[in-house]
């Protein structure tokens, strides 16, 4: 059986085929040749490998974390009256079904559509507030406090005209709720927060853990919505390329066109982890979809290996 070390070693080494997200020109500045993974188990033992002390931006990923905050803090069955849970089949940036749809709600939560339309449900009075809401939720799962990449922020800000399109589309619709400009800086700024792909695995354990960190044994979010959330990772996670991924991986995961991926998992002996199992890579490198190269790869193989997929 091939180690993990191994495995992270063949998957970087096919991080040339893919490219640094250019359309959000701070991303296009990282180095495309990195690759780090973590995965933590429920005893806390971790395996790490690469360059993990790298910061990296959450992206789409943080589509999952709002979401499951909306719910959490205003109820799933309030969320899912502005956001439906079916796949698209389109890029995760796609404008066609908001006008094809009636009412135009969108698709689901893990595309953009779906993800401006939730930051709009999210808690507090301002934008200040509905940000930093958020952060301190997710700042407790990763025991310490959250912060964004600023340049990254203002790139995507000044380049936003995709979204600007769709957050007015949607509010023309009457999904969008508040201020489309408010909206979209508390978006623009929770997909630039930073995490180590240690912070990230660690969610991924809580995930995989049906909301519950079985280190500490905190609670932060139900099983129900947990398992809402799950299947969306599943179904819509990995843009549309998540039904080739639930093919041939099989594990709920979450990507970002920074080059991260967040991925739930379980395993009786995965190289020494056991049970309940949270993995996190980033490889920035990624391909026409926006999926890190290096990142479904090594997810793809180590699948195989350990036979993780939940089918
Ligand atoms: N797929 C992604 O990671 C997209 C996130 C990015 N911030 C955007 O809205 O375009």
């Amino acid at each position: 059986m091939a180690s993990l070390e191994y495995y992270v070693q063949e998957s970087q080494n096919l991080a040339v085929l893919g490219e640094t997200a250019s359309y959000i020109p701070a991303l296009d500045e990282q180095d495309p040749s990195q690759f780090a993974v973590c995965l933590i188990d429920e005893n806390g033992n971790q395996f790490l490998a690469g360059d993990t002390s790298t910061s990296f931006t959450l992206q789409s990923i943080s589509k999952v974390i709002s979401f499951i905050y909306a719910c959490e803090e205003m109820t799933l069955d309030y969320v899912l009256q502005y956001v439906d849970v079916e796949p698209t089949g389109d890029s995760f940036n796609s404008i066609i079904r908001l006008e094809n749809t009636e009412f135009g709600k969108p698709f689901n939560p893990m595309i953009n559509a779906g993800a401006i339309t939730i930051t709009s449900l999210l808690p507090g009075q301002n934008r200040e507030e509905k940000f930093q809401h958020l952060c301190d939720f997710m700042g407790k799962m990763i025991g310490k406090p959250v912060k964004i990449n600023q340049e990254v922020y203002e790139s995507e800000i000044k380049t936003a005209d995709r979204n600007r399109s769709i957050a007015y589309y949607l509010k023309s619709n009457h999904i969008l709720q508040g201020d489309v400009e408010s909206v979209l800086d508390v978006y623009f700024r929770h997909c630039a927060i930073e995490v180590t792909v240690e912070s990230l695995a660690r969610i991924g354990l809580i995930l995989s853990n049906d909301g519950v960190d079985p280190i500490t044994n905190e609670r932060f979010f139900s099983k129900e919505i947990s398992k809402v959330a799950k299947a969306l990772m599943l179904t819509c996670g990995m843009y549309n390329a998540s039904g080739k991924f639930a093919t041939f991986v099989g594990l709920p995961s979450k990507s970002g066109v920074s080059g991260g991926i967040l991925s739930v998992a379980e395993h009786e002996d995965l190289q020494g982890l056991q049970g309940k199992i949270g993995i996190a890579t980033f490889g920035p490198a990624i391909d026409p979809i926006g999926n890190s190269v290096a990142g479904i790869e090594f997810l793809k193989r180590i699948s195989i290996e350990y036979d993780l997929s939940i089918f």
